[in-house]
């Protein structure tokens, strides 16, 4: 008797001005899954077949071990002495999420990869566990958390003990090797130690939507980092950590102050970094401001970019028409959506 079942887990936005690496908010955008487990079927490729559409459709693999997905759900497999899906898996992926653009494509993959990797292989692993496995792959846990818990949530790494440390440092190479199915050495890849990330759920005011406004252009998390500092002076950090401290209440107070929410989404860690990378940010993130633009509260860039989140309560068409004025000067097209919070997370339906 096949079995089938649907994975969904939304797209996310890290940071939100000063919660660099910290914050995450997960929008209404859903990667879903189609799995269908059917022995009857065999001859399949590493007994998964990969059917794909939507954002990536045209580039990204259908192999079961090049794919983001169904590489992270090998590796969770392998963790489990399984070395490859059950004959014959059936993965039909269907991603509305844009991908390199700021809205956790990569972190709503991982998520996946895990969920399907649990419930392929029965494991029973609670969410808590399976954060462990995402934090292997996609190591700064803003985005997978959001996708995984849902809602606005911060969170933390936990300082690990000396060997758990080493564990969770080791090269990504080695938790997915590339490709991860093809000189399969045997070897259980290593293992999360457990409770590495720690998170809690903020709340958030109903009224408060979230314009996502989406430029024609990829920039790869890794490119948007190497662009990034390794040191910061006592006060950029304490500008942050002032903000940050008033944005996670701010933001669950019915009516929202958007003059409060504005200052408190300002950040000197990474945006004014990445202006290079991003024609036009700085002068879009200073123009638009609650003053101009009744309704807005405040406005970040999404992620690591190029995508601007805008957080406003209305005239969403007002606010998305300038940003996308201000883009085309540039050059640079954009699509836009307003999104709502994806309170639950990720999901799993028999
Ligand atoms: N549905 C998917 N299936 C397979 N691979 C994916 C999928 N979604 C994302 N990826 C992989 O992740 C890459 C994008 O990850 P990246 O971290 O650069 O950007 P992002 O996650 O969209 O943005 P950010 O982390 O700033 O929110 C894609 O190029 C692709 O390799
Ligand atoms: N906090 C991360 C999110 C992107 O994955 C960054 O800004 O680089």
């Amino acid at each position: 008797m096949p079995r089938s079942f649907t994975i969904k887990v939304p797209c996310s936005s890290a940071n939100i001005g000063p919660g660099f690496d910290v914050v995450g908010l997960a929008l209404s955008i859903w990667l879903e899954l189609r799995v269908t487990v059917d022995e009857t079927v065999s001859g399949v490729s590493q007994n998964c077949e990969i059917t794909y559409e939507g954002e990536g459709a045209k580039d990204l693999p259908r192999e079961a071990d090049s794919n983001l997905i169904t590489r992270t759900a090998l590796y969770v497999l392998k963790c489990h002495d399984i070395r490859s899906f059950p004959a014959t898996t059936f993965v039909h992926i269907i991603n509305p999420i844009p991908l390199g653009r700021g809205l956790g494509s990569s972190g709503a993959a991982v998520v996946a990869g895990v969920m399907l990797a649990n419930a392929i292989g029965r494991f029973g692993l609670s969410r808590e566990r399976m954060m462990d496995y995402c934090l292997m792959i996609e190591r700064h846990p803003d985005n997978v958390t959001a996708a995984m818990m849902g809602g606005f949530v911060g969170s933390y790494l936990r300082e690990l003990d000396p060997i758990d440390m080493e564990r969770k440092e080791i090269p990504l190479s080695e938790v997915l090797p590339e490709p991860a199915g093809g000189l399969d050495t045997g070897l259980r890849p290593p293992e999360p130690p457990y409770g590495i990330g720690h998170h809690i759920k903020f709340g958030w005011a109903k009224e408060v939507k979230a314009i996502a406004i989406i430029p024609n252009f990829e920039l790869s998390t890794a490119n948007s980092r190497s662009v990034l500092p390794k040191t910061y002076t006592a006060k950029d950090m304490i500008f942050n950590l002032q903000r940050l401290a008033v944005l996670t209440t701010a933001l669950t107070r019915s009516p929202p102050d958007a003059d409060l929410i504005y200052q408190a989404m300002q950040d000197k860690v990474h945006q004014p970094y990445r202006k290079t990378l991003i024609p036009g940010l700085t002068e879009i993130l200073a123009s638009v401001t609650p003053k101009s633009h009744p309704g807005l509260l405040g406005i970040c860039l999404s992620g690591a970019g190029p995508t601007i989140l805008a957080l406003a309560t209305h005239n969403f068409d007002t606010i998305a028409t300038e940003i996308l004025a201000r883009f085309s000067k540039e050059g640079v097209e954009c699509a836009w959506k307003v999104l709502e919070p994806a309170y639950n997370g990720a999901e799993h339906i028999e």
